[in-house]
């Protein structure tokens, strides 16, 4: 099979990433690259280690553009994809790595997001309960956020399993500055950033937090609700979350409750639980669509805390979205994301 594939916002990290993993996807032929500010540049200029796709011209992002490919990537600001989206043709698999179809509730969209909904389509993270079922032929996915990525996966096998309260959910991570875009932003220049972390987005006002509670509730079948702080790490790449939650049964044997992290995740070739004791390290999964997590019960406060390390541009974006697109077209699901991790 022969694919043709648009990507947009081919000269931002996640369009970037998309671009990486789909040169090494057998199946993959790509087709316009496109920007915004950028167009009529060579892609060389701007992801200078796309060596392959150097002297390839950026083109605008426009609907007409993107038309006439089988898969379209649309690695966008939030609020720009669904206006494009509309226009493509409906048996186009349209891949959103931005926000705007994620959300299934439209007044949380509006009130984190403070613009109008532009629809919800099947969620690109094939790892949760029954999501495989709802990827495969579908021709709309809509790529999780990074930092949701992390959380769910930190998460859902213990709702799923019913072994958590669905209250006093804590979430705390880390990312690298990549997480926040190419574009200029002074905050994250290096005096700012260097040789310390601090928080942003405190006190349950981050985007993120609706979609960690989408997924938590459907796992759990009962509205969860979650405290989620994000902080800034000094690295470019890379998302460490640590999720805690109550038990419901504070005296449950905690080798029961590794027991559904173990399960869940036993058929999964991307998310591997680590041996007892040894505890994550994002190096571990830098470039990969590799997910590693440890988990521990604290039984003097009847909690499970788990620790989860992704890529944010590979598993957390581009990653993610390649292995949904292999899901809806009926490919093998590791195509172009064989990487491992970096080390040291
Ligand atoms: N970075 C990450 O870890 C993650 C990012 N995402 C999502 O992916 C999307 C892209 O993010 P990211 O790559 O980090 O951002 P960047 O700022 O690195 O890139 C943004 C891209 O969008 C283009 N662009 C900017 N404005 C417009 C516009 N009005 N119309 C069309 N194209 C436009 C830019 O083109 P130009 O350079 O020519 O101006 C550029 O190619 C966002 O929705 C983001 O939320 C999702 C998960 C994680
Ligand atoms: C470090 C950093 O700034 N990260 C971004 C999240 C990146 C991501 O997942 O983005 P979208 O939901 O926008 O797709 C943030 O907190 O806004």
């Amino acid at each position: 099979m022969s694919l043709r594939v648009a990507v947009s916002g081919a000269s931002g990290y996640a369009g970037g990433e998309v671009l990486r993993l789909l040169l090494q996807h057998p199946d993959v032929e790509i087709g316009a690259i496109t920007a915004h500010s950028n167009a009529g540049q060579k892609l060389g200029t701007l992801q200078p280690h796309l060596f392959a796709l150097a002297d390839r011209v950026l083109e605008d992002t426009t609907a007409e553009v993107l038309s006439g490919h089988d898969v379209v990537f649309l690695a966008l600001p939030h609020g720009a994809s669904g206006e494009i989206a509309a226009q493509l043709p409906e048996n186009t698999l349209v891949i959103d790595a931005g926000a705007d179809h994620r959300l299934e509730s439209a007044s949380a969209w509006e009130q984190f997001y403070g613009s109008p909904h532009a629809g919800t389509w099947p969620y690109g993270l094939p790892e949760l309960p029954g999501q495989r079922e709802k990827l495969r032929g579908t021709t709309r996915i809509a790529v999780p956020g990074c930092y949701p990525t992390s959380a769910q996966l930190s998460l859902v096998p213990g709702f799923a399993a019913g072994l958590l309260e669905p209250e006093d959910v804590v979430i705390v991570s880390a990312s690298g500055t990549s997480g926040a875009g190419k574009s200029l932003k002074t905050h994250l220049m290096g005096s700012e950033v260097m040789n310390g972390m601090s928080p942003y987005g405190v006190g349950g006002v981050h985007r993120h937090t609706p979609e960690m509670e989408q997924g938590f509730s459907a796992a759990a079948g009962e509205p969860v609700t979650v405290s989620f702080t994000p902080t800034l790490a000094p690295m470019p790449r890379g998302i460490i979350t640590t999720a805690t939650a109550r038990l419901k049964d504070k005296t449950v044997d905690p080798a029961r409750v590794r027991q559904a992290w173990v399960e869940a995740y036993a058929d999964e070739q991307f998310v591997h639980v680590l041996p007892e004791g040894q505890w994550p390290n994002t190096k571990m999964v830098l470039g990969s669509n590799h997910v590693a997590l440890q988990l521990a019960v604290d039984s003097r406060v009847g909690r499970v805390v788990v620790t989860t390390v992704i890529d944010n541009l590979t598993k957390g974006t581009a990653g993610g979205a390649v292995q949904s697109m292999n899901i809806a077209l009926g490919l093998e699901e590791t195509l172009g994301l064989n990487g491992v991790g970096l080390a040291p």
